[in-house]
């Protein structure tokens, strides 16, 4: 089975970083989420209890970043993955976490998690 639902671009504003000057701002995140689902089912019912509901995932990972504030993105990226895969029994996923701007001449660094089976 490879269905998939999935987020491209979900952005955040939150305090994320290592350096001291990053402590007292707000930076941008943006985030991607491909997520293993059986999507056979809500195809056949059209009902959205069946589905997995990007918008209640979006709305757990906005949650997530207004209550921690991680020092590095491998630290959200694993503590994300871990909270969509409990919450919403997702048995795979992949998650990117970009931080644009971060680092003069590049556009985008971040770091690509995959999880689970
Ligand atoms: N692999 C990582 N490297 C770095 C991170 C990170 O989260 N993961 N963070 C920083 C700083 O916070 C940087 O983003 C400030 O611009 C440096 N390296």
């Amino acid at each position: 089975m490879t269905d998939t639902v999935f987020i491209e671009g979900l952005t955040v504003e939150t305090v994320i970083g290592d350096y001291d000057w990053e402590r007292d701002v707000q930076q941008r995140l943006e985030i991607d989420l491909e997520m293993k689902w059986n999507n056979r089912m809500p195809g056949l019912s059209d009902d959205v209890g069946d589905a997995l509901d990007y918008a209640a995932v979006s709305d757990a990972v906005r949650r997530w970043f207004a209550e921690h504030q991680p020092r590095l993105l491998e630290k959200a990226a694993e503590a994300i993955a871990a909270m969509i895969q409990n919450e919403f029994e997702v048995e795979w996923l992949r998650l990117t976490l970009r931080k644009p701007g971060a680092v003069p001449g590049a556009r985008n660094v971040g770091v690509r998690i995959e999880r689970g089976i």
